[in-house]
Parts: structure tokens; sequence; C-alpha cells
């Protein structure tokens, strides 16, 4: 059996701000921000942890530890307050990678202590496998509060010269597909990576994802030595009892200088007969996904534009009420990878991607988010998205080719892609 104890809390933004400053400096640290703010999850420790085998199928072995957990938990339990923090593995049973280790096949934890911030509320639980020693809860945090933070810095990064030969990959790979009567479109990626010179400061890590990145969510999966941060703009789905949302974010072009170039290329990205044609798979076969578990579904006709720091995207939002007794898990089955991040048809697309990319994605592009133990969950789909092991990290980008791709104008897509992360190393360089 798991002990819990909870309390709503009433304190200031300040109060509040602090303990988040004091969690991001342990250990083991889990976040995670909706985009527009309302939601974070912020975990500290973990009191149970999950690292599927590569081998094994991490959704299905995620469920049973979670099941687990659910079933050692007390009666009275607030489960809405309560979440697993981690992310899944892009691919379902693929070989071990020896950059990510043991995260090979994703991770989850159940944190020690989770503080959950809504609008209206902020509740704050610590779960232990032993009893509490004594003190309040309150104590603990207040424990946790006056510690000291951290003083590293990171004095410099070095960028390795990756991918020389990507753009000449998309240009074969746009004539494949071309020629290929049922292929319409892979999402390839690219891997940047370098070493650290330094160590990261976390707090500087928050502040930085944070502020660098509006309207994206913000996560951070930090496990001692390695760490998973990204500021996406993409959801998989948001799942609330029988209220399901998701949207189809595809097809890009750059941020401009002024309000007026910005929206010259807005119209200019809703106009492109590529990137419709791109955004419109992925929105289809997203809303096909959803058939098979609502018959209520509503979604806009046209898509919208979602402007994000270097780049914006087409982007369709779709709510869908679920008429089946699925639960979360079903779903990440269901619906991961969208063509968003595999392509289309996914089969085909996901096997041209492992013969083509020059690393395994692991939790690139993989669902990651919280699992609330009522079955409530906000997946989001880990891209503009950093994995950093001791001193080493590593960037991926990616973007969906389609029959008319020109290697360097994708090539130029992925560098923006890959911006979000380069710009938050050299913030916490200080430069
Ligand atoms: C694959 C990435 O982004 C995806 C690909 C997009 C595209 O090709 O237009 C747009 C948004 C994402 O769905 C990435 O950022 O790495």
């Amino acid at each position: 059996m798991l002990n819990v104890r909870q309390i709503r809390v009433n304190w200031s933004k300040d109060k509040l701000q602090k303990l988040i400053d004091a969690a991001v400096n342990q250990e083991i640290f889990s976040f995670f921000e909706s985009s527009d703010e309302q939601t974070k999850w912020i975990g500290i420790g973990s009191t149970s942890r999950i690292n599927p085998d590569s081998v094994q199928n991490s959704f299905d072995v995620v469920r049973d530890w979670f099941l687990n957990i659910q079933k050692q938990l007390p009666k009275k339990t607030d489960l809405n307050s309560i979440a697993v923090i981690g992310g899944f593995s892009f691919y379902q049973f693929s070989e071990k990678s020896k950059f990510w280790q043991n995260w090979s096949g994703g991770v989850f934890v159940l944190p020690r202590i989770i503080i959950k911030i809504s609008s209206d509320k902020v509740v704050i639980s610590e779960i232990r496998e032993h009893g509490f020693s004594g003190d309040k809860l309150e104590d603990a945090l207040d424990k946790i509060m006056r510690m000291d933070g951290s003083s590293s810095t990171l004095r410099s990064f070095t960028k390795r010269n990756d991918s020389p030969d990507w753009a000449k990959i998309v240009d074969e790979l746009a004539g494949k597909i071309s020629q290929d009567e049922i292929l319409k479109k892979v999402v390839l990626g690219r891997f940047s990576e370098g070493i650290l010179d330094g160590q990261i400061d976390s707090n500087k890590l928050l502040k930085g994802l944070q502020a660098l990145n509006r309207n994206t969510y913000h996560f951070i999966l930090k496990i001692k030595d390695q760490m998973f941060v990204s500021a996406t703009p993409e959801r998989l789905f948001k799942l609330e009892d029988k209220d399901f949302s998701t949207a189809a974010v595809a097809g890009t072009i750059k941020r401009g200088d002024s309000q007026l170039s910005d929206d010259k290329l807005s119209l200019e990205l809703y106009k492109d007969e590529k990137n419709r044609a791109e955004h419109s798979i992925v929105a289809t076969e997203i809303l096909s996904k959803i058939k098979s578990f609502s018959d209520d579904i509503e979604s806009s006709k046209v898509p919208m534009i979602l402007k994000n720091q270097t780049v914006q995207h087409l982007y369709t939002p779709i709510n869908a009420k679920i008429n089946t007794d699925k639960n979360v898990f079903d779903l990440i089955k269901i619906m991961h990878p969208t063509p968003a991040l595999g392509g289309f048809p996914t089969k085909q697309a996901l096997e041209l991607i492992t013969q083509l990319e020059t690393r395994k994605r692991v939790m690139f592009g993989a669902p990651i988010g919280y699992i609330t133990l009522s079955g409530n969950a906000e997946l989001i789909v880990g891209i503009r998205s950093m994995y950093i092991n001791k001193n080493n990290f590593l960037i991926f980008a990616g973007a969906g080719i389609m029959p008319d791709s020109v290697g360097s104008s994708e090539f130029a897509e992925t560098e923006l892609k890959l911006q979000p992360m380069l710009k938050l190393l050299q913030y916490l360089e200080g430069k």
C-alpha cells in the first residue's frame, strides 16, 4: 500500500514560486505547464519509477505500472490531484540506445511530492511507500524551500557540425514519394548534438524555457544526470472524463521581422498548396483515428495559424466526446504517431524514418506529459526539445517531406525548429 497526504493551499504567487524554485533544484524533478499557462504540475522526487525496456511495448508496461499504483492508493485519495509524469518512446519495440541508456524505452515517475496548480486551486500531495515521519506536509515543504539553491553554471556549449547530407537525403526522399502510389508524406528528423562545458542551472533553465517560448507547453523531466526539456506547441490529446481534445499542427513558415511581414507570411502559409496538402493529411488522419472512439466530433473546416517564437504553423483544433470505455493508454495507442510526426501511411513512413534517420528518436516526437491517477491526461508531442545526458546534449527537429519538398528549404525549416533549444542553451550560457 502507498500512503498519501494531501492539502489544498491558498498561498501567494510568490510563495508558490519559491517552492517551484526550490523544487527545480532537486535531483529528480518533473514539470508540465500548458500553453495557456492555466495548468501546471510540479513533481519533486520519485516514489516509484518505470523504465520500460525498449524491446517491450512501453504503452503496456507503463499502463500495468500505473494500474498497480492505482490499486495501492488509499480509498479517500483525491486521484485527480496526483499524476505520473514522463514520456514514452517514439517507437514500440526498438533496440536499446546507448545514448539514452535506461531511458531507451521512455520513463515515467510517480513523484514523492506533486503540486497541481489549476486556475481555481492548488493541491499538494505527498505519496510515500512507508508512513510519514511525524512532521506535517507543510513542514516538509518548508524544509525543501530552505534548501540552498544550486550554484551551477553553463560556461559554454559546443555544437557539432551535424547532418551534412540531410538536404540531399530529403531530395531523394521527395523523389521517392513522388514516384510511390501509396506513400504521401514522411516526417524526417535531423539531430543536432554537442557538449556542455559546466552544469546547467535548473532554475535558470525553467525561467528561460518559459520566457523564450510563449504560447507553447513547457516540459522538464530531470532524473539525476538525464534530462528531457521541451517547448512543444503540439498536443497529442487532452482527456478530461469523456472530453477529448487535440489539434492538427502541420505546415510551417518562419516568423516575420515586423507585424506586416509576419502577417504576410501567415497568409502565404495559409494559401500555400504544399503546406495545405501536408496539413490536410494530418487533420484527415487524426479525424479518422478519432472516429473509432467518437461520433461527436467538432473541428474547424479550415486551418488557423499558430504562432510560436521562431515559426508559425497551420493549426486545426479538434474536440470530441468519447463514446467507449477506452482508457488513456488505449487512446495513446490509437493516436500515436499522427502523420505530423510519422507520415502517411504510418507503417511505410515509419520504415523509412528508421532507415534514414541517423539516431533513434526515443522521446523525441513521442507522447510526453502527465496522466492523473483518475485517468485524465494531457499528452503532448515531444518536439522543440532537447535530451541531456551528463555533459552531452541532443536536439531533434523534423519536417514533413512531401513529393514537391526541396531539401534546402526543409533544412532551413529544421534550423528554425532547432532554435528554441539552441536559444535556451545560449540563454543558460548567459550570452
Ligand atoms: C517534427 C517537427 O514538427 C512537426 C512538423 C511540422 C511541419 O513539417 O510543418 C510542423 C509541426 C510539427 O507537427 C519538429 O518540430 O521537430
